[in-house]
């Protein structure tokens, strides 16, 4: 009898291992390391290994969560795990049955909006509960819709955010997923990552507008510099506080902002980190225009949707005739940051200022 219940367990176990690879949706971070931690241990036993240095983050976290289960026996261990995988996919299952087809689905995209609306693509970010934090997915899915609406019929494009933030920069998680090749590995994966994502703007070929709804961190701020108009509400605020984090400017900052405040005020931002007001990024050259946040997306999509209107070819013509003899020299300078950048990343204070992020210990 308990022999057949064991073996039965066993298959069971072998069986759930198998519906965790086909779930539809992501569980999310803890649930991850709860099946993570009962596989362990029901196939291990408690956790004898020694406990990974504060900077192994993800590999620290899974050693807690195994540890946590201290002498729970194999078998309960594997019954557990098979109880939360069918917990979970009848969760899942039942949340999808809920909302078919949304809107995120039938775009093919996780973190964005995408809408093709008046000839104008619309972009949003839309990771709302992270302030519109930059995941990798998030990077991957932006130049995919770059290349899309390059390509698309709509006359200009437009980079906008979902919530009260425009974004809060690069998601600070994206350090704690370290590959087998250690933290240079990651330090050189984020460095290409983030030199073809700046690419995609230096070369976007159509009119290419934030529409800036709220408060920009980061590279999200420093990209502005590559687009052909920035409208913000008067509740944007714009900072990069890059020597905060340990790290160096990005998004061909350190040569637009120059070009178009000087290089004393684009010091103050890129090096001290000072936080402009809208009406002061206005004022430097960085935003185009600035509006009352009560009257923002009115009087933004009004004028937006006569832009739109424009001939699409003059548009693209005069962008090019305008932007190219710079292209090279962006792509250079974009080169050039980035290969800083990989090097900040292995930096103390770069991990240092990540980690006291993630433990709570620092906001900007
Ligand atoms: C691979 C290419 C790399 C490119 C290089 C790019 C560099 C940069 O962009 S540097 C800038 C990085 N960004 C930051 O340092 C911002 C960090 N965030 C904050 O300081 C604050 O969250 C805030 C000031 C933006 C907002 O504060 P508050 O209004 O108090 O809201 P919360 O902190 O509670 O945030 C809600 C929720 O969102 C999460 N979150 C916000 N920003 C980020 C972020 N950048 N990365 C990861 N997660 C972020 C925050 O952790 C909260 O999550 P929960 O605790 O799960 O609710």
């Amino acid at each position: 009898m308990n022999r057949a219940a064991m073996t039965a367990s066993q298959k069971d176990f072998e069986n759930a291992m198998n519906q965790v690879k086909l779930l539809k949706k992501d569980p999310g971070n803890e649930v991850k390391l709860k099946l993570y931690a009962l596989y362990k241990q029901a196939t291990e036993g408690p956790c004898n290994m020694p406990k990974p240095g504060v900077f192994d983050l993800i590999n620290k976290a899974k050693w807690d969560a195994w540890n946590t289960l201290g002498s729970l026996p194999k078998e309960t261990a594997r019954q557990n795990y098979v109880d939360l995988v069918s917990s979970l996919s009848s969760s899942l299952e039942s949340s999808s049955q809920v909302e078919p087809g949304t809107d995120r689905k039938s775009t093919g995209y996780e973190t964005l909006m995408v809408t093709s609306e008046d000839g104008i693509t619309k972009i949003t970010l839309n990771r709302p509960a992270k302030k519109n934090a930059i995941n990798v997915e998030m990077y991957h899915e932006i130049m995919r819709a770059l290349k899309a609406a390059s390509k698309d019929d709509s006359s200009i494009t437009v980079l906008t955010g979902n919530g009260d933030y425009y974004s809060s920069g690069n998601d600070l998680t994206n350090f704690t997923d370290i590959p087998p090749g250690g933290v240079e590995e990651k330090a050189k994966n984020s460095a290409i990552l983030l030199r073809e994502f700046v690419g995609c703007f230096i070369d976007f070929p159509k009119p290419l507008i934030a529409v800036v709804n709220g408060p920009a961190v980061g590279i999200s701020v420093t990209i502005l510099g590559l687009f052909d108009a920035v409208y913000a509400s008067d509740r944007a605020t714009f900072h990069t506080p890059f020597s905060h984090l340990g790290q160096s400017p990005e998004g061909c900052s350190s040569y637009t902002f120059l070009k178009i405040m000087g290089p004393a005020k684009a010091t103050e931002m890129l090096v001290f980190g000072k936080k402009l007001t809208a009406g002061e990024a206005c004022a430097q050259g960085l935003v185009t225009a600035v509006f009352p946040d009560s009257t923002f997306q009115k009087e933004v999509w009004t004028r937006l949707k006569a832009f739109a209107k424009l001939p699409p070819n003059a548009m693209r013509i005069s962008k090019e005739v305008i932007r190219n003899r710079e292209k090279e020299k962006l792509h250079a300078v974009n080169a050039e940051e980035c290969s800083v950048l990989q090097e900040r990343w292995l930096s103390d204070e770069c991990m240092n200022a990540v980690v006291n992020f993630l433990s709570r210990k620092s906001k900007l």
